[in-house]
């Protein structure tokens, strides 16, 4: 069974088309991202498959149930970062997360455990309206997972983190996702998609342009390879005359040699004892991103 089976999904805002017959299958225990500008549809698109946006057109099935009308059979099984907004006004974060819990009939000691997993029993006395921006966030993915939900739905779970926060966040979620769970989650951070995700939709337009696995996205592209040799080991000519290499630059840090054949480079290198400092950079998702859209990403 699929955890997500979505047909033909569409959404307008006035004339404006938000999303554009989007078609997305996600099996069961895959961790899957979506990227994409500002305003591709992200949003949107996971607000109909959460069951709390009415499409305007196509079929939406979540741990096949239908998901709109609202269902309440699935609310249960799936889990949604609410947004810090949305919290009890005046709780102590333990206060919240415990009521969350009481929800769905999940005990005291396991809120609390939520609390302890995310970093915040330092702040289970604060009230939410007092927490800092990070750690109102860290609350409402702790209050997204406190029932063990089947299938969790992130929107930008980890925008306002600070770095240690962000990689405990994936240890969490990768924990999650390893014990078979579902995870699908919007980010700006192309990093973080490449590290955490099994498949990565690209969005842009309101419309999927690409739903692959972060390394077959980076082989489509096709880019070449730019292999960087430290200062003053190669001249701009030497570089030049390696077979395989198709570019040359110089900067402050060196030369930089552009290949399709970057092992045979490097061969190259090795043999006439010029490794000293070679690094090796291949495409990254960045750069799929960037062909795909014709954006940088801008958080
Ligand atoms: N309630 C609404 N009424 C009118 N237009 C809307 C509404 N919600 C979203 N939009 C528009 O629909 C488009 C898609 O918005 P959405 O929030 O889904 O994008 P997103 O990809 O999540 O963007 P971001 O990365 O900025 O969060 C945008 O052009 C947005 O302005």
């Amino acid at each position: 069974m699929s955890a997500i089976h979505v047909t033909g999904l569409t959404k307008r805002y006035g004339d404006l088309v938000a999303v554009d017959g989007v078609d997305l299958d996600v099996a069961e225990g895959e961790f899957v991202g979506v990227v994409g500008p500002n305003g591709a549809g992200k949003t949107t698109l996971l607000e109909m498959v959460e069951g709390l946006r009415q499409p305007d057109a196509g079929v939406v099935e979540v741990l096949g149930e239908p998901a709109w009308p609202r269902n309440p059979r699935l609310q249960p099984r799936i889990g949604v970062q609410l947004q810090a907004s949305s919290f009890f006004e005046r709780l102590t974060a333990r206060e919240q997360i415990r009521t969350f819990a009481s929800l769905y009939g999940v005990g005291r000691a396991t809120a609390d455990g939520w609390l302890e997993r995310v970093g915040l029993t330092d702040k289970a006395e604060s009230r939410v309206e007092d927490l800092s921006g990070g750690q109102a966030q860290r609350l409402s993915i702790a209050c997204a997972l406190v029932h063990d939900p089947e299938l969790v739905f992130l929107d930008e779970p980890t925008a306002a983190l600070d770095p240690q926060a962000r990689r405990n966040l994936w240890d969490l979620l990768s924990s999650i996702n390893d014990r078979g769970r579902t995870v699908v989650l919007t980010t700006h951070y192309m990093d973080e998609a490449e590290a955490l995700c099994d498949r990565v939709a690209v969005m842009d337009n309101g419309r999927i342009l690409r739903f692959d696995t972060p390394a077959a996205l980076v082989r489509g592209l096709d880019a070449p390879a730019r292999i960087r040799v430290a200062p003053g080991v190669l001249s701009l000519a030497q570089a030049a005359a390696i077979p395989g290499v198709t570019e040359t630059r110089e900067d402050g840090d060196g030369v930089v040699l552009v290949t399709r054949d970057p092992a045979g480079v490097v061969g190259a290198l090795a043999a006439s004892d010029q490794l000293d400092g070679v690094a090796v950079q291949t495409a990254t998702l960045e750069d799929v991103f960037l062909s795909l859209t014709g954006r940088e990403y801008r958080a």
